[in-house]
């Protein structure tokens, strides 16, 4: 995927205002974290036009955006809101309301179970499933498995930033795309 000369200037500028916390919440995990960017209104301005004009260009047709609890929401009402397509939320447990599907998965730093309701996608959408981050790829698992227990079709998985060492890809069956690679960590 190559972006164009603003887009690659919009990337470059979240990137550079990413935070990092060695040891939270756990010891050993420097953990990202997205929200330090958005302090600065250029930088919700840049990841806005970056995102959307992605999805837009690579997943025209799609019925619904997912967005994972809790950051991952901040980017699918964001594009479902543009491209006027359903804008789904997948929840930790207890959290929605009516019949839900639930999955429990594994995290960098422990355990939780994910729930969407179980009416949100009608068999055969298609859906790109969005989060901040891929670490170890427990919570997109689970998020796939969620959606195909739907009877919906994931056409991607999408993520800001993607910590490559962990290769959380490699338990993902669905092409997976992230807008910001960190090697070492
Ligand atoms: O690839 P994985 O190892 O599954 O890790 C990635 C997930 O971890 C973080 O969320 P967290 O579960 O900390 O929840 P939060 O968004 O509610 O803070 C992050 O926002 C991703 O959703
Ligand atoms: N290192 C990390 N930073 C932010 N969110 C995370 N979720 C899992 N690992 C993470």
């Amino acid at each position: 995927m190559s972006f164009d000369q603003i887009d690659l200037e919009r990337l470059n500028l979240l990137k550079s205002k990413i935070g990092e916390y060695p040891d939270f919440p756990k010891k050993g995990i420097n953990f990202k974290d997205i929200f330090t960017a958005f302090r600065d209104g250029k930088v919700c301005a840049a990841t806005k036009n970056l995102v959307l004009n992605y999805v837009k260009k690579n997943h025209p047709n799609i019925d619904a955006v997912v967005g994972l609890d809790a950051r991952g929401f901040l980017f699918s009402f964001l594009i479902a809101a543009e491209m006027e397509i359903g804008c789904v939320p997948i929840r930790k447990k207890g959290k929605l309301p009516g019949k839900t599907e639930k999955v429990e998965y594994n995290l960098e730093y422990g355990t939780d179970i994910f729930e969407v309701q179980s009416d949100s996608i009608k068999p055969g959408q298609k859906v790109v499933i969005i989060d901040d981050l891929l670490a170890t790829g427990g919570s997109l698992k689970a998020a796939n498995e969620l959606i195909k227990k739907c009877g919906g079709i994931v056409e991607a998985n999408i993520v800001i930033l993607e910590l490559r060492s962990i290769n959380g890809r490699k338990n993902l069956d669905v092409p997976v795309f992230s807008f910001i690679q960190y090697a070492d960590e």
